[in-house]
This record gives structure tokens, C-alpha cells and sequence, in this order.
């Protein structure tokens, strides 16, 4: 493809318009939206409405004339259709680590039976993490992780919960939810998808696949903010049988009686914990607001032709610099990045950033490309790939400058 078929491409993409809805950085290629989305004018917006008016003049009343209260709910409503929910299934709190072991010792107990929690060997890290930490909270569980193609064969009868990452956020590979879930229940275990690297980038059908539980972020592709909350998912037959071990006042039935004794909230409130983060709520309900207009199989057509612009450059002009691509070519088998194995991915991925691509590196040799058709034009794509085919051509990366470890992000 030349920049002129990019270009075109561009004139007719039914998204276009989106971009002028964030603050983008002038002349940056901006392809790590998959780890930090971008500020939208939304966004902004809400969370100075937040600071000035609703705290600075309406303080402690705002929690009622502003509704801070019910932000947890206002954003489960507006996260629906991206998650193919029902809005009173869904709710915003806390961080994903955080809802992943709330939803994940509460099912452990539901299933208390059974031995194993099963999940992917090279999940992300706080997955594997608050998995083994969860099972030692209960003491009558044990964690098995295999590798990502046996996990259908590996659930069997002693499986309690597979707890799994739906996109991987290293190779961008994605189970099928549909089968995996099929696949448990026959076996009468839960699962629980962590959609972190999902919500937002592919078409989900959380009530359609019959999902049980499912967690996932608010800063990556759903562009909420650092350190934005969280989202959790909790099918509605679950809903009254499991339980919080965080009981915090927020997640009891009357927070406002202040009751010397928990009694949890019907349906998805019992998943709150303490008092939300509100600027960071807002900022993320302003984000959401982006997403009303869009479809979101529109994004996945786009994210898939970003993807062959990329892999394009993979295949053809830089066939001979090194790259194996990791991201499966299925688009419905991955998420919205391009994973590239490089030995020397760490300084190369300097050298792009210096050349104002941003794109990030996962120990210890991905190079990795987030693709967010909102705000990503296809001409955006053509010149990283021509940014990164120039850098390895004239052997830039290899300059000292570049070699330096420094992983912070
Ligand atoms: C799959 C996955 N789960 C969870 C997280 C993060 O969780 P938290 O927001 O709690 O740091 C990330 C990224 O940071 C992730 O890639
Ligand atoms: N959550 C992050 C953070 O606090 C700092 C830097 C990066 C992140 C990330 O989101 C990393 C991300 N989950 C990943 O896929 O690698």
C-alpha cells in the first residue's frame, strides 16, 4: 500500500471524525493507546466540571445535585454495549487487580469442592499474581497455568474458576470466549476474563457467551485516564450467591444508615468497596461518552485494516530486519496491536520514540503497536511503518543513546 491508498482509505473511514474528539500531541504517532489512552475533550471536560464547580463550589453536596453517587452506576450504563451487557449487571469500582481478587475469592468459595484454579502460564503478571494469592486466602484451592492453546483441554472436573486475560497483553493472541466458557460449564467451573486489553478494542458478548465474571481497565482503550477505575462484570444468577470479601460500607445494602452490622447490597452494588476516586470517575464517564456515538464493529473492521498496514511493512520492506511478527494474522484470534519479536526490540523501540513514534516494549524482546481506530488514522500507520523501516535501515537504533534500560513503562 503507498501513503496515497492510506490516505484514501482515511477519506472514507466512517470513524475519522472521532479523532478531532481527543488532544493529540502534534506530529506524534501515538500507538500505545492499548496501555495509556489519550485525553479527550470529553474527558477534560469532566473532570474540570468535577474539580471546579462540583467540588469547588458544590463540595459536599455534589455526592447528591451532582450525583457523584451514582457514578458507579452511570458508567456500568455507558460501558453496556461495549461489553454486550446489561447495564445493571455491570459496575465501575476500584482498580482490575483489586475486582479481580474480590471476584475471585468470592468464587472460590461458591466452589469450594474443587481444587484447581486454572490459568495461562505468562498471563500479566498481576493475574497470576492475585491468582496465587487469592488461593492461598482460602487454603483449599491450588493454581495450575499452562500455555495458552492447552487451556480448553486442560479444564476438567477439578477446575473450580479459569481465570484468564482475553487478549494477551504481550502477544495480543485472544481465546474464544464463547468456547472457553462453553467448555467450563460442561465441566461446572466459572470463568473469569480479564478485558483489559478487550473492553473497547473487540466486539464482546458478555450475556451472549453466557460469561460469568469479568474484569477489566478503564485507561487503556476506553481512555478514562491514569490510574482511571475499573469495571467488573457479574453474570445476574451469580449475583445474589457470591460475596465481597471486601465488605466496605460502600457495598452494604443502607451505606447511609451507617448500621453497625454488613448486610450487601442487591445485584452489582455489593461489588463496591470504599468511597470512589470521583475526579477519576468523571474523567472516565466523560471518556465514555466518546464511545455513544460509535459502533464498535466499526472498529474492529478499521483496528483489522490498521493491523494489514502494519504487517505489511513486517512482511515486505522490513522482511529482512528481523521481525517475527507474534500477533496471530485471525483478526478474530487477537486483539487491536501488532507484537513483533525483535532481539533488539528495546533500543529500537527508543529509536522510534525519539523519531515520535510511541510504541512500548515488553521484557524481554516485544515490541509492541496498540491500535485505537478512534483516534488512529491509516496514514498515521504507513508512517510508523516507514519511521521504523528508516530507522532500520540506516541502523539508528544502535546508536549508545539508545541501548540504556530504562523500564519504566
Ligand atoms: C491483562 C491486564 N490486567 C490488569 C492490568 C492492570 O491492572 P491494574 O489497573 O489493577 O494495575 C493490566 C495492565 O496494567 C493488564 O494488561
Ligand atoms: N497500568 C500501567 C501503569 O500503571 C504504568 C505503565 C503501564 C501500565 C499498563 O497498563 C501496562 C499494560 N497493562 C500492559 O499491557 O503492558
Amino acid at each position: 500500500m503507498s501513503r496515497e491508498e492510506a490516505a484514501a482509505l482515511d477519506a472514507v473511514d466512517p470513524l475519522r471524525a472521532h479523532r478531532d474528539q481527543f488532544e493529540l500531541p502534534e506530529g506524534m504517532i501515538y500507538l500505545d493507546g492499548n496501555s495509556l489512552g489519550p485525553l479527550s475533550h470529553a474527558a477534560r471536560d469532566a473532570a474540570q466540571t468535577c474539580i471546579g464547580d462540583e467540588w469547588g463550589r458544590g463540595l459536599i453536596r455534589s455526592w447528591n445535585t451532582a450525583g457523584w453517587v451514582d457514578l458507579p452506576q452511570r458508567c456500568g450504563r455507558r460501558l453496556a454495549d461495549l461489553l454486550g451487557a446489561a447495564e445493571q449487571d455491570i459496575r465501575v469500582a476500584d482498580s482490575t487487580s483489586i475486582n479481580l481478587y474480590k471476584l475471585l475469592v468470592a468464587a472460590l468459595a461458591l466452589q469450594s469442592g474443587r481444587r484447581t484454579v486454572l490459568t495461562e502460564a505468562g498471563n500479566f503478571p498481576t493475574d497470576l499474581y492475585i491468582t496465587d494469592a487469592a488461593t492461598r486466602a482460602g487454603a483449599t484451592h491450588g493454581v495450575r497455568r499452562v500455555a495458552f492453546d492447552e487451556i480448553e483441554q486442560a479444564i476438567d472436573e477439578t477446575v473450580a474458576v479459569v481465570v484468564l486475560s482475553h487478549v494477551h497483553y504481550r502477544t495480543g493472541a485472544r481465546h474464544d470466549m464463547a468456547a472457553v466458557t462453553r467448555r467450563a460449564h460442561a465441566c461446572g467451573a466459572l470463568v473469569l476474563w480479564d478485558l483489559a486489553h478487550s473492553a473497547g478494542a473487540v466486539p464482546l458478548n458478555l450475556a451472549g457467551d453466557d460469561v460469568d465474571l469479568a474484569i477489566g481497565c478503564g485507561y487503556k482503550f476506553l481512555n478514562g485516564g491514569p490510574g482511571a477505575p475499573a469495571f467488573l462484570y457479574v453474570a445476574p444468577g451469580l449475583q445474589p450467591v457470591l460475596e465481597n470479601p471486601i465488605c466496605g460500607w460502600f457495598g452494604h445494602a443502607r451505606p447511609f444508615e451507617f448500621d453497625d452490622v454488613y448486610e450487601p447490597a442487591a445485584g452489582v452494588d455489593r461489588w463496591q468497596v470504599g468511597t470512589p476516586g470521583v475526579i477519576g470517575m468523571r474523567s472516565l464517564e466523560g471518556a465514555l461518552s466518546v464511545w455513544d456515538s460509535v459502533s464498535i464493529s466499526d472498529v474492529a473492521e478499521k483496528s483489522a485494516a490498521l493491523f494489514d498496514g502494519l504487517a505489511a511493512w513486517i512482511d515486505g520492506p522490513l522482511a529482512d530486519a528481523g521481525f517475527e511478527l507474534v500477533t496471530p494474522r485471525d483478526p478474530v484470534r487477537r486483539g487491536s496491536q501488532v507484537s513483533c519479536r525483535h532481539p533488539d526490540a528495546w533500543p529500537i523501540c527508543q529509536a522510534l520514540i525519539e523519531a515520535g513514534v510511541i510504541g512500548d516494549f515488553r521484557t524481554p524482546d516485544i515490541l509492541r503497536f496498540g491500535l485505537t481506530p478512534l483516534y488512529l488514522r491509516h496514514v498515521d500507520v504507513w508512517d510508523a511503518g516507514a519511521r521504523l523501516a528508516q530507522i532500520m535501515a540506516s541502523g539508528r537504533w544502535r546508536d549508545a543513546r539508545f541501548q540504556a534500560q530504562q523500564r519504566v513503562t
